[in-house]
Formats: structure tokens, C-alpha cells, sequence
């Protein structure tokens, strides 16, 4: 776990593994949650379609309805890399209609449009409400 801090705002967040034998886990850290941000690798297209069944099947559990999900594109810095809308439609996100759905391209290497996945965190958090 660790923190993140902005002005009075502190969040927790849960790195969970993506490699297939933690999968099964991230429902059961998502319970409860103010918010799920799902972290995909813009660059890796064949990654995409099991990106987007495990995240449809994460989003079909019923304790985790109408949690807020923040969909991250990243390694934008890399010329392969899917376009905003390739990915919302890669991903179906425009299927989703059960929750709050945002979806930002980022580059963690370059630290491109990290400042507006904080403040969208920031605005999900419970203390913000
Ligand atoms: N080019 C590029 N590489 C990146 C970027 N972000 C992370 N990486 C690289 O991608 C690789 C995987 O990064 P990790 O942070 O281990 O990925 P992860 O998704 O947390 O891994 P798991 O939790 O095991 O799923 C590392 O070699 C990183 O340096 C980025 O924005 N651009």
C-alpha cells in the first residue's frame, strides 16, 4: 500500500499484480474501494483483448457495483502505442454503463498526464465527498 498526498487529501492505493495467478485477487481488494484504476500497456495491441475480458469480468462482480473505474493507457511515449479512442473501443468502455467510466493516456516514463490521474483521484477519494 502506499500514500499519496495533495493538500489535505491522502490516498491509499493497492498496486495489485496483473500477472494471471493474482487475478483472482483483485476482487476482493477492489471491495470497498472509492475508486478502481486499471493500468493497461497501450503499446502491447495483443494484450488488449485479455485486458479487456478481465476487466469485464472484474466489473461483472456484484460487490463491485457502481465503483468508479479510471482506465490509464500507458506508455504512450512509444510509437505502437493505441490512440485514446482505439483503446476506449478496444476496451469496450463505451459498454459500460453501471458506473462513473474515465479513461486518460499516460506515460509513467515521461510522467505525461500523471498530474491529472492524481487530481481525478483526488475527486474520487471518500474524504473529498
Ligand atoms: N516505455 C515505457 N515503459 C514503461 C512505462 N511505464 C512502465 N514501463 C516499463 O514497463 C515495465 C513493466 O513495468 P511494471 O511497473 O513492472 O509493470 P506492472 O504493470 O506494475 O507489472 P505487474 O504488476 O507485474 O503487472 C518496466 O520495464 C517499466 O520500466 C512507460 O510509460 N513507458
Amino acid at each position: 500500500m502506499r500514500k499519496v498526498t495533495k493538500g489535505s487529501v491522502t490516498i491509499k492505493l493497492w498496486d495489485l499484480g496483473g500477472q494471471r495467478r493474482f487475478r483472482s485477487m483483485w476482487e476482493r481488494y477492489c471491495r470497498g474501494v472509492s475508486a478502481i484504476l486499471y493500468v493497461v500497456d497501450a503499446a502491447d495491441r495483443d494484450g488488449i483483448p485479455i485486458s479487456r475480458s478481465e476487466l469485464h469480468d472484474l466489473l461483472a462482480k456484484s460487490t463491485l457495483s457502481g465503483i468508479p473505474l479510471l482506465v490509464l493507457g500507458n506508455k504512450i511515449d512509444k510509437s505502437e502505442a493505441l490512440s485514446k479512442q482505439a483503446l476506449v473501443d478496444q476496451l469496450g468502455l463505451e459498454q459500460i454503463k453501471d458506473r462513473e467510466v474515465c479513461c486518460y493516456m499516460i506515460s509513467c516514463k515521461d510522467s505525461v498526464n500523471i498530474d491529472v490521474v492524481i487530481d481525478w483521484l483526488i475527486k474520487h477519494s471518500k474524504t473529498a465527498k
